[in-house]
């Protein structure tokens, strides 16, 4: 899979491309990286990229010539038989989540855009930008961190990036469920046990109690994913277990 970033900064992709899973797919050419910067393509001697927004108002915003020529470059670069989508990633974008890094993961090619200062101008969205996409109700100072963000969950479901074929599958996000909880050595620590039926070996009885953690915690931290999420008459009575247990 290839990513075309167009970025005033690329060199912050060094926190993905340097480390980790998605570091090692980049090494094993699994997932290809290319940076833009739009003040390459500035007109002026300064290379200016900003400017201030029409209207008045605070901040700057970027100048839409050369975010579209980079665009251009970006997508050009990327040498994709299908043209590759533009996704500009803004706290204006549809929610992100673990559907869309799915999603993401099946393309052969993205091109993010990511906005610094107050956003970009207008034209350049309706111009040149295929999907706009937020990770979450907040604002950072560039779209950096969101698309790296972004590309790291969607490389981790690219099939071969994973070293445990399942640790994905097994991603409770994967089920519309919190994960449940985990333990590992030592057996005992702080007067703390690990939960019996992990040590039982017994595999039918180990996945049971982690998808009944994982309806327990859903329902009890973010029930607004239940809401979206059809129960099977085995995983509501699970729940139902689940719920008893907390005040018997
Ligand atoms: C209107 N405005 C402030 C703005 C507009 C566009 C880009 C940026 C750059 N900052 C970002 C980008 C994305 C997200 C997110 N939630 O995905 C949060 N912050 C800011």
């Amino acid at each position: 899979m290839k990513f075309g970033i167009v970025t005033l900064f690329p060199e912050m992709f060094g926190a993905i491309t340097e480390h980790g899973v998605t570091g090692r797919a980049i090494k094993n050419q699994i997932v290809q990286m290319q940076y833009v910067n739009p003040r390459e393509f500035a007109g002026d001697v300064h290379r200016t990229v900003d400017s201030r927004p029409y209207g008045g108002g605070p901040g700057m915003l970027m100048l839409a010539n050369p975010l579209l020529q980079a665009i251009d470059a970006a997508k050009a670069g990327l040498k994709c038989s299908d043209a590759p989508r533009v996704v500009y990633v803004s706290p204006q974008g549809k929610p992100f989540d673990q559907a869309a890094a799915q999603e993401f993961s099946q393309r052969q090619a993205i091109v993010f855009v990511c906005g610094r200062y107050e956003g970009i101008d207008e034209r350049v969205i309706d111009i040149a930008v295929d999907e706009e996409w937020s990770l979450g109700d907040f604002v950072v100072s560039g779209g950096e961190l969101p698309v790296m963000a972004m590309i790291d969950a969607t490389v981790r479901l690219i099939p071969g990036v994973l070293g445990h074929k399942d640790s994905a599958a097994e991603d409770s996000f994967f089920q519309g469920l919190l994960d449940c909880p985990h333990y590992t050595r030592p057996e005992h620590f702080a007067g703390r046990d690990v939960p019996e039926v992990l040590l039982s070996g017994n595999h039918a009885l180990i996945k049971r109690w982690r998808l009944k953690q994982a309806l327990g915690r859903t329902w009890q931290r973010r029930p607004d994913l239940l809401e979206r999420r059809e129960l099977s008459k085995d995983e509501r009575k699970m729940l139902e277990e689940f719920i008893q247990e907390l005040a018997p």
